[in-house]
């Protein structure tokens, strides 16, 4: 245990198993109609994000997906086509990136093909910028998607509130909500569910947000939380985020209210074990470079394991069984485990209770079981919708 101002100890078991990594999450980028022609992987829930144009849809992506520190986006030019992503993680999904000036309400785009999958559409609107036309293409948006798919789920990010007063924060988001339902309700559409939140790529708001947006589309949710509550419940521990690694997005936490402080905190711990597992926990060189290879297209360490579709979490070889703890100076112990190569459990814990270590270690097994059970259930599910859909093209395919 090395003492720094806190005591942090990190536990290998493994080589292997040592580095809890920001693992490729990006399995390819496709642009235009590819993957439209592709009913295999039209079945992942898919993430639409749209706004004027340089209201910020783009740095959102590359901050969250592609680890890229906020102030690069600076640099990035505006997008002028749809960029598709398949984000492989705990859960399969794909984000779309629609350039600012593009209509998409134009006839020449089908309305079906672009809406009307299960996902959700993320709206972003500046606000630092004088948002009344965002507002009215959030209300066209919106009457539109919701007309092809009443299932689709809507999210509006009041976006670039890093330079926003507290005060006028709140009554943006107040004034945004306020005119975007009314507008809905005088065209009938009091009970499209939307929400509102408030972002920044520069603090941790961009993640929760998307935590909360990611949450609503992962079925088993009601069981993640059961389990935490379960968790925390036998083993003394005040607050618990199961963290999608690679985005630092948490995809549950227990029933207990979520202060951002904890939030925050439990997320910074995953950089400082990703950092230093980078750092310390590979012999070999240029980890890095395998990891992130130059155009980020990270084909290797996505594609060369043995569960690369539609993966849930299975635990495999690859399993990272990486453990650590910092201990605050306020009496509280940070935790972090591994619980597969997707998913960290982050949890923090007085003291006095890690006292009972033996018994949190036994829960945690428990735990870490169950969460495998749960989407070893949910993968099979999968593999068999992809078999029948593959069964319904080629039937298609030879009937002519
Ligand atoms: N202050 C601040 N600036 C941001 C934030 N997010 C993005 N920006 C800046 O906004 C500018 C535009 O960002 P982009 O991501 O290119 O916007 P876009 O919506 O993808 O633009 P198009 O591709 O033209 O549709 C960049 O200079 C970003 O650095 C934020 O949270 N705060």
């Amino acid at each position: 245990m090395s003492t720094l101002s806190r005591d942090i100890t990190i536990m290998p078991h493994s080589d292997e198993e040592y580095s809890l990594h920001a693992s490729p999450l990006i399995n390819d980028i496709e642009n235009g109609d590819e993957m439209l022609d592709d009913p295999v992987h039209d079945n992942r829930p898919r993430l639409l994000i749209m706004g004027l144009r340089r209201s910020g849809k783009s740095s959102i992506q590359k901050v969250v997906f592609h680890k890229m520190p906020a102030n690069e986006t600076l640099f990035l030019e505006s997008t002028n086509k749809v960029v598709k992503e398949n984000i492989t993680s705990f859960i399969d999904f794909q984000v779309w990136d629609f350039p600012g000036q593009i209509d998409y309400f134009d006839p020449s785009y089908d309305s079906n093909v672009i809406f009307g999958e299960y996902g959700a559409l993320i709206f972003v609107i500046d606000a630092q910028d004088d948002y009344s036309e965002a507002l009215i293409r959030l209300h066209q948006t919106v009457t539109r998607a919701y007309n092809v798919n009443n299932d689709l789920i809507f999210e509006v990010f009041i976006h670039k509130v890093d330079a926003l007063s507290d005060e006028y924060k709140i009554d943006t988001q107040r004034e945004i909500q306020q005119r975007t339902t009314d507008e809905l309700a005088d065209f009938g559409l009091e009970n499209v569910p939307i929400s509102f939140y408030l972002t920044s790529i520069y603090d941790h708001s961009i993640f929760e947000a998307f935590s909360k947006v990611i949450q609503k589309l992962i079925p088993q949710l009601p069981t993640l939380e059961n389990l935490l509550n379960i968790l925390c419940a036998n083993s003394g521990i005040e607050k618990a985020f199961l963290f999608d690694v690679n985005s630092k997005i948490y995809i549950a936490t227990d029933s207990s209210p979520v202060d951002m402080q904890s939030y925050e905190i439990c997320s910074d711990m995953i950089d400082v074990i990703i950092d230093i597992s980078e750092i310390y926990g590979r012999t070999n060189n240029s980890y890095r470079e395998e990891v992130y290879n130059e155009d980020h297209s990270q084909a290797n360490t996505n594609g060369t394991t043995n569960n690369t579709n539609g993966n849930y979490g299975a635990i495999t070889e690859t399993a990272n069984d990486a453990e650590s703890l910092i201990k605050l100076s306020n009496e509280m112990i940070l935790c972090l485990r591994g619980v597969n190569r997707f998913l960290a459990l982050v949890c923090l814990l007085r003291s006095d209770n890690f006292e009972m270590h033996g018994l949190i270690d036994y829960n945690f097994q428990c735990f870490k079981q169950a969460i495998s059970d749960v989407f070893e259930l949910k993968r099979r599910g999968t593999e068999r919708l992809r078999h029948e859909r593959m069964r319904l093209v080629n039937d298609e395919n030879v009937g002519g």
